[in-house]
């Protein structure tokens, strides 16, 4: 038997990674609303929003009045991604006490998503971390491309394990790989998570898959079968990055939740109350969920199947 960790810190970056792609506008007050019901259903992380310029990723542009209009919920962390210094000073100003900076295994995929080279990116970051140092602001990292790039097709897992122990090195505390066009499989994702764990340690390393190919979850099962304990996700299986051709929905935290809890692996999560926010903020959308639960009513999906 595989030695599962006996619960996982779940990320919930539906509010910010599955909302950034819509095209129409969404009002501030339903990415609020989404927010407070993710956080009341137990979700310990909630990804609010981005900083980063309108101009690239103009559903986000009201970063600057959602962020402070949150209440917030005592030990919930709330982390907002930062592209560069100006973003940080917005994401201050507003009163963030946790920020993610993010970069690539791929050069091709950092110049299409943040207009710089990968090592360009990491001096950008530099100033950041000072000043998130100086604030007590916590920085995530995130590491795009992990398993597959648009532009370069196949990434070395070293190519990835040197630029997350880069971002360690910078004072992140955890650092998240990401599967941007969910081309994974489970022992490439294997391969490559050992990888990274050989340079920066298993505890402060997260995952984070891309539904698009169907692999999500059993590349998350394969990761826990390593040790990895946290999870990024994203209610109804909304997502996709507008600088990855063909990236699709992240993997979606009703699924991963049912999955987790059904191996006895605690998430903390009411499943009930988030598959309602999945139903919801699909409808908000106007469509149905993308994850298998969201699709089922939920006195089907859960209660009577002696899940856990
Ligand atoms: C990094 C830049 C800004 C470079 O973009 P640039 O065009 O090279 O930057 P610039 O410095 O020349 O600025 C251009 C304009 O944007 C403004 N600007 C500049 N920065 C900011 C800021 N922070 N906030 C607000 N405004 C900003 C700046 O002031 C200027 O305004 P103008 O003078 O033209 O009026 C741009 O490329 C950018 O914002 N990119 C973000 C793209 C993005 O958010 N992608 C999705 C997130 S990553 C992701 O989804 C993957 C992940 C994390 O989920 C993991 C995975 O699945 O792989």
């Amino acid at each position: 038997m595989a030695n599962y960790p006996q619960s996982v810190k779940l990320v919930e970056v539906g509010p910010r990674d599955g909302l950034q792609n819509e095209a129409e506008p969404i009002p501030t007050a339903t990415k609020r609303e989404l927010i407070h019901r993710l956080a009341g259903a137990g979700l310990p992380v909630v990804e609010a929003t981005s900083f980063v310029s309108p101009k690239w990723i103009p559903q986000l542009g009201d970063a600057a009045e959602l962020f402070p209009s949150i209440e917030r919920k005592a030990g919930v962390h709330y982390p907002v991604l930062v592209p560069n210094m100006k973003g940080m000073e917005r994401a201050v100003e507003a009163g963030v006490e946790e920020v993610a900076v993010f970069t690539a295994a791929s050069e091709s995929f950092n110049k299409k998503n943040i207009n710089a080279s990968i090592a360009e990116s990491l001096e950008r970051f530099e100033p950041v971390m000072a000043l998130a140092q100086e604030k007590g602001i916590r920085v995530r990292g995130y590491v795009s491309c992990v398993l597959g790039c648009p532009y370069e097709g196949h990434i070395k897992p070293q190519a990835v394990a040197e630029v997350s122990e880069k971002l360690m090195e910078m004072g992140c505390y955890e650092v998240s790989l990401g599967d941007t066009i969910g081309s994974g499989t489970p022992l490439k994702a294997q391969t490559m998570l050992a990888a990274v764990a050989q340079r920066v340690a298993m505890d402060r390393l997260a995952i984070h898959f891309h539904d698009t190919r169907g692999q999500a979850l059993a590349n998350i099962q394969a990761c826990l079968e390593l040790g990895v304990a946290t999870v990024d996700a994203s209610v109804a299986g909304l997502g996709g990055c507008p600088y990855a051709d063909g990236a699709s929905g992240n993997v979606a935290t009703e699924d991963v939740v049912f999955m987790l809890e059904g191996m006895g692996i605690n998430t903390g999560v009411d499943l009930e109350k988030l598959h309602a926010t999945a139903v919801w903020i699909s409808q908000e959308l106007g469509r149905e969920p993308a994850s298998k639960l969201g699709r089922i009513p939920v006195e089907k999906a859960i209660a009577p199947l002696g899940w856990k």
